[in-house]
Protein backbone atom coordinates (compact mmCIF):
# COMPACT_ATOMS: atom_id res chain seq x y z
CA UNK A 1 0.00 0.00 0.00
CA UNK A 2 3.27 2.48 0.80
CA UNK A 3 6.14 1.81 -0.30
CA UNK A 4 9.21 4.18 0.77
CA UNK A 5 12.92 3.62 -0.62
CA UNK A 6 15.38 5.75 0.10
CA UNK A 7 13.56 8.93 1.17
CA UNK A 8 15.33 11.81 2.57
CA UNK A 9 13.80 14.67 4.40
CA UNK A 10 14.68 17.74 5.54
CA UNK A 11 12.97 21.59 6.14
CA UNK A 12 13.75 24.39 4.71
CA UNK A 13 17.33 25.24 6.16
CA UNK A 14 17.13 22.50 8.65
CA UNK A 15 18.93 19.23 9.40
CA UNK A 16 18.37 15.94 7.93
CA UNK A 17 15.28 15.11 9.71
CA UNK A 18 14.73 11.31 7.62
CA UNK A 19 17.48 9.66 6.13
CA UNK A 20 17.36 6.82 3.88
CA UNK A 21 14.30 5.22 4.77
CA UNK A 22 12.91 2.18 3.27
CA UNK A 23 9.53 0.95 5.17
CA UNK A 24 6.53 -0.90 3.41
CA UNK A 25 3.71 -0.47 4.99
CA UNK A 26 1.12 -3.13 4.01
CA UNK A 27 -2.75 -3.61 4.42
CA UNK A 28 -4.26 -5.83 6.77
CA UNK A 29 -1.85 -4.46 9.69
CA UNK A 30 -1.66 -2.24 12.56
CA UNK A 31 1.78 -0.30 12.55
CA UNK A 32 3.26 1.70 15.35
CA UNK A 33 5.97 3.89 14.69
CA UNK A 34 7.94 5.06 17.75
CA UNK A 35 11.11 7.21 18.47
CA UNK A 36 12.20 9.78 21.02
CA UNK A 37 11.21 12.99 20.62
CA UNK A 38 12.25 15.06 17.54
CA UNK A 39 12.94 11.69 16.02
CA UNK A 40 10.68 12.56 12.68
CA UNK A 41 7.38 10.38 13.70
CA UNK A 42 4.87 13.36 12.58
CA UNK A 43 7.17 14.34 9.95
CA UNK A 44 7.09 10.63 8.65
CA UNK A 45 2.96 10.61 8.93
CA UNK A 46 2.73 13.88 7.16
CA UNK A 47 4.97 12.55 4.11
CA UNK A 48 2.78 9.67 4.25
CA UNK A 49 -0.18 11.67 4.38
CA UNK A 50 0.60 14.11 1.21
CA UNK A 51 1.40 17.10 3.42
CA UNK A 52 4.86 16.74 3.14
CA UNK A 53 6.78 15.89 0.09
CA UNK A 54 10.54 14.22 0.31
CA UNK A 55 13.10 15.90 -0.87
CA UNK A 56 14.86 12.88 -2.53
CA UNK A 57 14.06 8.50 -2.91
CA UNK A 58 10.62 6.96 -4.00
CA UNK A 59 7.35 7.35 -2.85
CA UNK A 60 4.62 4.88 -4.12
CA UNK A 61 0.78 5.36 -2.22
CA UNK A 62 -1.39 2.51 -3.56
CA UNK A 63 0.61 1.65 -6.61
CA UNK A 64 0.94 5.09 -7.70
CA UNK A 65 4.44 6.94 -7.61
CA UNK A 66 3.57 10.24 -5.36
CA UNK A 67 4.09 13.46 -6.67
CA UNK A 68 2.55 16.78 -6.14
CA UNK A 69 -0.21 16.35 -7.71
CA UNK A 70 -1.33 13.08 -6.76
CA UNK A 71 -4.41 13.73 -5.19
CA UNK A 72 -6.73 10.40 -6.37
CA UNK A 73 -5.52 8.45 -3.09
CA UNK A 74 -6.49 11.15 -0.76
CA UNK A 75 -10.48 10.35 -0.21
CA UNK A 76 -8.84 6.57 0.44
CA UNK A 77 -6.94 7.84 3.67
CA UNK A 78 -7.37 9.51 6.27
CA UNK A 79 -5.78 11.34 9.23
CA UNK A 80 -5.49 11.99 12.42
CA UNK A 81 -3.05 14.90 13.88
CA UNK A 82 -1.31 15.12 16.85
CA UNK A 83 -2.64 18.97 16.63
CA UNK A 84 -5.24 19.93 15.06
CA UNK A 85 -8.03 22.66 14.82
CA UNK A 86 -11.97 22.31 14.12
CA UNK A 87 -14.62 24.36 13.19
CA UNK A 88 -16.54 25.53 16.17
CA UNK A 89 -20.03 23.69 14.48
CA UNK A 90 -22.12 20.75 16.05
CA UNK A 91 -20.47 17.95 14.83
CA UNK A 92 -23.40 16.72 12.61
CA UNK A 93 -22.35 19.62 10.71
CA UNK A 94 -19.24 18.91 10.80
CA UNK A 95 -20.11 15.66 9.37
CA UNK A 96 -22.28 16.89 6.94
CA UNK A 97 -19.72 19.21 5.38
CA UNK A 98 -16.95 16.68 5.26
CA UNK A 99 -18.21 13.04 4.82
CA UNK A 100 -19.01 13.48 0.91
CA UNK A 101 -15.34 13.34 0.38
CA UNK A 102 -14.77 9.85 0.97
CA UNK A 103 -16.82 7.45 -0.91
CA UNK A 104 -17.14 4.59 1.87
CA UNK A 105 -18.29 6.72 4.78
CA UNK A 106 -20.65 5.46 6.90
CA UNK A 107 -22.75 7.90 9.06
CA UNK A 108 -24.66 5.09 10.86
CA UNK A 109 -20.63 3.71 11.62
CA UNK A 110 -19.89 7.37 12.66
CA UNK A 111 -22.64 7.82 14.92
CA UNK A 112 -22.71 4.53 16.74
CA UNK A 113 -18.86 5.52 17.81
CA UNK A 114 -19.87 8.52 19.31
CA UNK A 115 -22.41 7.17 21.36
CA UNK A 116 -19.49 4.77 22.51
CA UNK A 117 -17.60 7.99 23.20
CA UNK A 118 -20.30 9.46 24.55
CA UNK A 119 -20.36 12.43 22.60
CA UNK A 120 -24.11 13.28 20.81
CA UNK A 121 -23.98 15.23 17.07
CA UNK A 122 -26.00 17.76 18.40
CA UNK A 123 -23.17 18.79 20.43
CA UNK A 124 -21.05 21.95 19.28
CA UNK A 125 -17.31 21.22 18.33
CA UNK A 126 -16.37 24.37 19.92
CA UNK A 127 -17.50 23.43 23.69
CA UNK A 128 -16.02 20.04 23.62
CA UNK A 129 -12.75 19.22 25.46
CA UNK A 130 -9.19 18.84 23.65
CA UNK A 131 -9.53 14.78 24.32
CA UNK A 132 -13.39 15.08 23.13
CA UNK A 133 -12.78 16.84 19.96
CA UNK A 134 -9.74 13.91 19.58
CA UNK A 135 -12.65 11.49 20.10
CA UNK A 136 -15.44 12.88 17.35
CA UNK A 137 -11.98 12.84 14.66
CA UNK A 138 -11.31 9.30 15.42
CA UNK A 139 -14.73 8.22 15.20
CA UNK A 140 -14.69 10.51 11.52
CA UNK A 141 -11.37 8.99 10.46
CA UNK A 142 -12.83 5.47 11.62
CA UNK A 143 -16.29 6.10 9.47
CA UNK A 144 -14.72 7.32 6.93
CA UNK A 145 -13.42 3.42 5.95
CA UNK A 146 -10.64 4.35 3.89
CA UNK A 147 -8.32 1.64 3.49
CA UNK A 148 -4.94 3.80 4.75
CA UNK A 149 -6.09 4.90 8.34
CA UNK A 150 -2.87 7.47 9.86
CA UNK A 151 -3.24 8.01 13.38
CA UNK A 152 -0.54 10.48 15.35
CA UNK A 153 -0.11 10.21 19.07
CA UNK A 154 -4.08 9.12 19.10
CA UNK A 155 -4.17 8.68 22.32
CA UNK A 156 -3.28 11.80 23.76
CA UNK A 157 -5.95 13.27 26.01
CA UNK A 158 -8.24 10.29 25.90
CA UNK A 159 -9.43 9.34 29.84
CA UNK A 160 -8.57 5.89 31.02
CA UNK A 161 -11.76 4.17 29.53
CA UNK A 162 -11.37 6.18 26.44
CA UNK A 163 -8.02 4.41 25.76
CA UNK A 164 -9.21 0.60 25.58
CA UNK A 165 -12.79 1.73 23.63
CA UNK A 166 -10.43 3.16 21.34
CA UNK A 167 -8.05 -0.28 21.32
CA UNK A 168 -11.38 -2.56 21.08
CA UNK A 169 -13.05 0.26 17.79
CA UNK A 170 -9.30 0.15 16.25
CA UNK A 171 -9.19 -3.99 16.94
CA UNK A 172 -12.72 -4.04 14.98
CA UNK A 173 -12.33 -2.27 11.84
CA UNK A 174 -8.86 -3.63 10.38
CA UNK A 175 -9.41 -5.99 7.97
CA UNK A 176 -6.81 -7.59 5.14
CA UNK A 177 -7.72 -4.41 3.04
CA UNK A 178 -6.78 -2.23 5.93
CA UNK A 179 -3.46 -0.59 6.88
CA UNK A 180 -3.49 1.66 9.95
CA UNK A 181 -0.26 3.24 11.18
CA UNK A 182 -0.10 5.07 14.74
CA UNK A 183 2.64 6.99 15.77
CA UNK A 184 2.78 7.70 19.99
CA UNK A 185 4.76 7.38 22.96
CA UNK A 186 1.65 5.86 24.71
CA UNK A 187 3.73 2.27 24.38
CA UNK A 188 0.99 0.35 26.77
CA UNK A 189 -1.88 2.01 24.97
CA UNK A 190 -1.24 0.40 21.82
CA UNK A 191 -0.52 -2.69 23.73
CA UNK A 192 -2.64 -6.08 22.18
CA UNK A 193 -3.19 -3.50 18.91
CA UNK A 194 -0.58 -3.02 16.65
CA UNK A 195 1.04 -6.05 15.37
CA UNK A 196 4.30 -4.26 13.20
CA UNK A 197 6.62 -2.42 15.09
CA UNK A 198 9.01 0.60 13.42
CA UNK A 199 11.07 2.73 15.55
CA UNK A 200 13.15 5.40 14.02
CA UNK A 201 16.34 6.50 15.58
CA UNK A 202 19.08 8.78 14.83
CA UNK A 203 17.57 9.93 11.67
CA UNK A 204 17.25 5.79 10.43
CA UNK A 205 14.88 3.25 10.68
CA UNK A 206 16.57 1.28 13.60
CA UNK A 207 13.83 -1.35 13.66
CA UNK A 208 11.31 -2.94 11.65
CA UNK A 209 9.82 -6.25 12.33
CA UNK A 210 6.21 -7.87 12.52
CA UNK A 211 5.24 -9.05 16.57
CA UNK A 212 5.06 -12.67 15.37
CA UNK A 213 8.76 -12.48 14.55
CA UNK A 214 9.99 -10.56 17.63
CA UNK A 215 8.15 -13.03 19.76
CA UNK A 216 9.60 -15.90 18.27
CA UNK A 217 13.43 -14.64 18.40
CA UNK A 218 13.16 -12.54 21.21
CA UNK A 219 12.06 -13.51 25.00
CA UNK A 220 11.10 -11.02 27.65
CA UNK A 221 11.06 -11.94 31.32
CA UNK A 222 12.00 -11.08 34.88
CA UNK A 223 15.47 -12.49 35.49
CA UNK A 224 16.21 -16.36 34.55
CA UNK A 225 18.83 -18.79 36.43
CA UNK A 226 20.05 -20.20 33.24
CA UNK A 227 22.50 -18.95 30.93
CA UNK A 228 23.32 -15.05 31.18
CA UNK A 229 25.26 -15.40 27.77
CA UNK A 230 21.80 -14.88 26.31
CA UNK A 231 20.59 -11.53 27.81
CA UNK A 232 20.80 -8.85 25.35
CA UNK A 233 19.39 -5.92 27.39
CA UNK A 234 18.46 -5.75 31.30
CA UNK A 235 16.47 -3.04 33.55
CA UNK A 236 16.54 -2.78 37.19
CA UNK A 237 12.75 -3.70 38.56
CA UNK A 238 10.49 -3.71 41.03
CA UNK A 239 12.49 -7.03 42.98
CA UNK A 240 14.83 -7.80 40.46
CA UNK A 241 16.05 -6.74 36.66
CA UNK A 242 13.74 -7.20 33.17
CA UNK A 243 15.60 -8.73 30.86
CA UNK A 244 15.17 -9.12 26.98
CA UNK A 245 17.06 -12.73 25.99
CA UNK A 246 17.29 -14.39 22.82
CA UNK A 247 14.72 -17.08 22.33
CA UNK A 248 15.25 -20.35 23.43
CA UNK A 249 12.23 -22.00 24.10
CA UNK A 250 9.16 -20.71 25.66
CA UNK A 251 6.78 -17.68 23.61
CA UNK A 252 6.14 -14.69 25.71
CA UNK A 253 4.48 -11.48 25.83
CA UNK A 254 6.42 -8.61 23.93
CA UNK A 255 7.31 -5.94 26.71
CA UNK A 256 7.11 -3.37 23.95
CA UNK A 257 8.71 -0.66 26.55
CA UNK A 258 12.29 -3.02 27.08
CA UNK A 259 12.09 -3.77 23.36
CA UNK A 260 12.20 0.25 22.59
CA UNK A 261 15.07 0.75 24.87
CA UNK A 262 16.58 -2.45 23.75
CA UNK A 263 16.85 -1.65 20.43
CA UNK A 264 18.35 2.14 21.32
CA UNK A 265 20.72 1.06 23.51
CA UNK A 266 21.71 -2.64 21.58
CA UNK A 267 20.64 -2.09 17.80
CA UNK A 268 23.15 -4.66 16.75
CA UNK A 269 22.73 -7.58 19.33
CA UNK A 270 18.87 -7.10 18.65
CA UNK A 271 19.11 -7.12 14.98
CA UNK A 272 21.75 -10.07 15.36
CA UNK A 273 19.32 -11.97 17.47
CA UNK A 274 16.42 -12.14 15.14
CA UNK A 275 18.88 -12.88 12.06
CA UNK A 276 20.24 -15.84 13.40
CA UNK A 277 16.93 -17.00 15.26
CA UNK A 278 15.37 -17.10 12.03
CA UNK A 279 18.16 -18.49 10.39
CA UNK A 280 18.10 -21.66 12.89
CA UNK A 281 14.59 -22.04 12.45
CA UNK A 282 15.08 -21.90 8.15
CA UNK A 283 17.89 -24.56 8.61
N1 LIG B 1 7.66 22.97 10.30
C1 LIG B 1 8.89 22.70 10.74
N2 LIG B 1 9.94 23.47 10.37
C2 LIG B 1 11.20 23.20 10.77
N3 LIG B 1 11.51 22.15 11.57
C3 LIG B 1 10.52 21.35 11.96
C4 LIG B 1 9.16 21.58 11.56
N4 LIG B 1 8.38 20.61 12.12
C5 LIG B 1 9.23 19.81 12.81
N5 LIG B 1 10.49 20.25 12.71
C6 LIG B 1 11.69 19.63 13.31
O1 LIG B 1 11.79 18.32 12.77
C7 LIG B 1 12.20 17.39 13.76
C8 LIG B 1 11.23 16.22 13.78
O2 LIG B 1 9.96 16.70 14.23
P1 LIG B 1 8.71 15.74 14.35
O3 LIG B 1 7.58 16.56 14.88
O4 LIG B 1 8.52 15.00 13.08
O5 LIG B 1 9.24 14.70 15.46
P2 LIG B 1 8.44 13.67 16.36
O6 LIG B 1 9.24 12.41 16.34
O7 LIG B 1 7.03 13.55 15.91
O8 LIG B 1 8.55 14.38 17.77
P3 LIG B 1 7.63 14.26 19.08
O9 LIG B 1 7.76 12.86 19.56
O10 LIG B 1 8.26 15.24 20.02
O11 LIG B 1 6.22 14.62 18.69
C9 LIG B 1 12.31 18.17 15.06
O12 LIG B 1 13.66 18.47 15.27
C10 LIG B 1 11.54 19.44 14.81
O13 LIG B 1 12.09 20.51 15.49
Amino acid sequence: MIHFKNIRFYYPKGKTILDDISLDFVPGNIYGVFGKNGEGKSTLMKIVAGLLFPKSGKYHVMGEAMSRNTVKYLQHMFIVPEDFELPGIKISSYEHINSPFYPEFSREQFYELLKEFKLSPDEKISTLSFGQKKKVLIAFGVATNTKLLLMDEPTNGLDIPSKSQFRKIMASVVDQGKCVVISTHQIRDLHSLINHIVILDQSKVAFDQPLSTISECLWFGKTRRDSNESIIYSEASFGGKTILSRQDKDETEVDLELLFNAVLNEPVRISNAIKNTHHDSAV
